[in-house]
């Protein structure tokens, strides 16, 4: 059993707090946080410790103070704008150089922080540089030694790289992914091809614009026919000095997306596009001179699953990004639920709608499902690393093998349940902050548009579930399997269930009716504690919030800054907006260029005048008619 951490001894003392992490601003919130029944810095310090919580800081105070990442109220950038600024963005990400390797190294958890505090501000640029340094580097430089020589390329930019499993026409089902790659032993190359745009690969992170490289899934054939299943390959795909593409690659940009469209998600087709042999990322196979395939793997399955694991790192990633969201979309409901007054015991007084059940029963849930989800995500993000650490040390235990299979259970589950979580919150909060959570500039549109995806890349959440029920299943059966060797007691929990086992048909019928009848009882009980736990729990809402919310110029929302001038900081934001109080462009459109109106004619003369009358019209010349209906500009035709 972990011992109790020592709150005293993990936090050190009020001192350290105030200089890591400053007073908020007086204001309307300042209300809840005299309420707070603990030190929300204490509470801080103890889950993140100083260590991390200095570099969030500096994180955060770098992007404040770079005029790269500011915000331009009221500017609509396009498309295209969006996706230079964010590759602008990204390039400043490696000149920050924010961890040393021996930082991770000595505390991986940084790079699970540098993610969410990046992604945090936008995860357009956080994605294109982890898609890039994480998912296309992480792949490659975990596969072999071969590969070393690729590290200083990724991480000085010389390279530029993509991670490209899904095509147009599969996604989830990989098995059915269509790109081959052929060994072709006279040239000792592999010939990579798209049979049809259908195969084409799409959706691929990065490709659209930027990539000069890929990791590029097809299905291997050896020179003797036989397809040895799915394995991943280093492609060139544009020119590293022009970004043209390569010969024979056919790349481009999908176009806009619901979300997080400062990445540029693209498509890649291969015309016999040839690479050198040394290409084949050998994590699960290779293949000799001769064209002999050789892999570690003996089972067909084992070598599918380990081609595909490099997958549960985006998944257990995708888990605290959605943690992340979730975040985000409490920080400003919460705080706009503490200062926004509407209706009250009398006229003259209103009360903030924290105080509200109704307000409470939508929000706080999530609230603590912030706090679950966060402290899953970093202790599975901490198994992880120990299954990864096997992986990099060609670990080939039992152990290391089964935590695989658990660590792929898990994350097929936390992703789903994470991203699930955090997206009917940020409707939740959306609506919770009524009309002013629907207005843009206070961000919860995009959290939820950018949160969306989590639900489907890293594989589709439905998809996934049904690996976490088949390692479940299997679990269940072997467990039962050794337990059927040795019977154990009855089980003594539950026993309305053992009883009903061996009950008949109506004391079946009697048991069940009286468990509804409890079930409704222990319902009605728990509803009553819920209520009483979250009368006392909205006095602690904002200073839960101020734990995890990040500063006003990351989170970027007027209704969720930190002093809680709910009013002030929206009207602020409004008077800077574009040409705000100008009169339109067009208005002469309106003020001269008036509509040529037929005179309003009673609608019963009209309709005689018309010569569209349903007689008429199945009689009228056609010319006769529509020369007629051409004047009439803007009056209706009435049935
Ligand atoms: C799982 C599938 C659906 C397989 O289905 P099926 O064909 O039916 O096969 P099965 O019989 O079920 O499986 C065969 C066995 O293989 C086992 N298995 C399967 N997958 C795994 C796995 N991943 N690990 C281990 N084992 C696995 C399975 O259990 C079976 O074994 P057994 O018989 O039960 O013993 C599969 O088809 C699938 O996975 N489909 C989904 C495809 C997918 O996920 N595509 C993703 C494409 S990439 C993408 O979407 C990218 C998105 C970009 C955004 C990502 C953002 C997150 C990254 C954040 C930043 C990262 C920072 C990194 C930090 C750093 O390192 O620097
Ligand atoms: C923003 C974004 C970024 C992406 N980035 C990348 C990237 O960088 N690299 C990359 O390779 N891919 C990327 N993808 C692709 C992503 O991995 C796929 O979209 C994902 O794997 C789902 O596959 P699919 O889109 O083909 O959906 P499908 O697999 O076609 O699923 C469509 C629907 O069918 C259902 N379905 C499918 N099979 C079953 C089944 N067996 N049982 C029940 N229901 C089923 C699914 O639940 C889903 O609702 C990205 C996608 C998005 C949206």
């Amino acid at each position: 059993m972990a011992p109790t951490p020592n709150v005293k001894e993990a936090t050190g003392n009020q001192s350290s707090w105030n200089t890591l992490l400053p007073d908020f601003p007086k204001g309307p919130l300042s209300k809840y946080r005299k309420k707070a029944s603990f030190n929300w810095k204490e509470m801080a310090v103890f889950l993140d410790g100083e260590d991390i919580i200095r570099l969030k800081n500096r994180i955060f105070s770098a992007l404040e103070s770079d005029p790269f990442f500011a915000h331009h109220p009221g500017e609509e950038l396009s498309r295209e704008k969006y996706q230079e600024l964010t590759f602008l963005r990204c390039k400043r990400l490696f000149e920050y150089d924010f961890l040393t390797q021996q930082e991770i190294i000595e505390n991986p958890l940084k790079i699970l922080n540098m993610v969410i505090c990046i992604g945090m501000y936008d995860w357009s640029p956080c994605l294109q540089f982890f898609l890039h340094c994480g998912v296309f580097g992480g792949t490659i430089l975990s596969a072999s030694k071969r590969f070393a020589d690729f590290a200083k390329k990724i991480y000085n930019m010389e390279i530029f790289g993509c991670f490209a499993l899904t095509e147009l026409s599969h996604g989830t089902n990989t098995k059915g992914i269509r790109t081959t790659a052929t060994f072709d032993h006279n040239t000792q190359e592999f010939i990579i091809n798209s049979p049809d745009f259908e195969a084409a690969k799409f959706w691929v992170g990065n490709m659209g614009k930027h990539a000069t490289h890929a990791v590029v899934y097809a299905q291997l054939y050896t020179p003797d026919g036989q397809c040895q299943g799915l394995h991943s390959f280093i492609v060139q795909i544009r020119d590293t000095k022009t970004l043209l593409p390569m010969p024979g690659v056919m790349v481009g940009d999908i176009g806009k997306k619901i979300g997080q469209n400062g990445l540029d998600n693209g498509f890649a087709m291969f015309h016999n596009v040839r690479i050198p042999k040394e290409s084949i990322l050998n994590i699960t196979g290779d293949v000799s001179p001769e064209g002999k395939y050789s892999s570690s793997f003996k089972d067909v399955k084992e070598r599918f699953s380990a081609a595909l694991g490099s997958l549960s790192t985006g998944r257990i990633l995708i888990t605290a990004v959605s943690a992340t969201n979730l975040k985000l979309a409490l920080s400003i409901a919460i705080r706009f639920s503490a200062t926004r007054h509407q209706f009250g015991p009398t006229d003259e007084e209103e009360i903030p709608v924290i105080e509200y059940q109704t307000q409470q029963w939508r929000l706080l849930p999530y609230l603590a499902a912030a706090y679950a989800l966060d402290y899953f995500s970093k202790s599975l993000f901490e198994n992880f690393v120990e299954f990864y650490a096997g992986l990099l040390t060609k670990q080939r235990s039992q152990r290391q093998a089964d935590l695989g299979r658990e660590i792929h259970a898990l994350s097929a589950a936390s992703k789903p349940l994470s991203s699930w979580t955090a997206q009917q919150a940020a409707q939740e909060c959306r609506e919770a902050c009524g009309g002013h959570g629907y207005l843009a500039m206070n961000r919860l549109g995009e959290i939820r548009n950018d949160n969306d995806p989590n639900c489907t890349y890293e594989g589709d959440n439905n998809v996934l579930l049904q690996q976490t029920s088949n390692y479940l299943m299997k679990e269940f059966f072997l467990s039962l399997l050794m337990s059927l060797k040795n019977p154990l007691p009855l089980p003594q929990y539950f026993p309305y269930r053992w009883v009903l086992c061996v009950g008949v048909g109506w004391r079946v019928f009697f048991f069940r009716y009286i468990v509804a009848l409890f079930r409704l009882a222990i319902s009605y009980e728990v509803a009553k504690c819920v209520s009483f736990l979250f009368k006392q729990l909205k006095d602690d809402a904002v200073a839960l919030v101020d734990v995890f919310a990040p500063p006003d110029f990351i989170l970027n929302s007027p209704i969720g800054k930190a002093s809680g001038e709910l009013y002030k900081n929206m009207w602020a934001e409004i008077l800077q907006g574009n040409k705000v109080l100008n009169r339109p462009s067009w208005w002469a459109e309106f003020c001269i260029n008036k509509p040529h109106l037929v005179h309003f004619l009673n609608p019963k003369k009209l309709r005689n005048q018309l010569c569209c009358s349903r007689t008429e019209l199945k009689t009228a010349s056609p010319t006769k008619c529509s020369r007629r209906k051409n004047h009439i500009t803007s009056v209706e035709i009435y049935p």
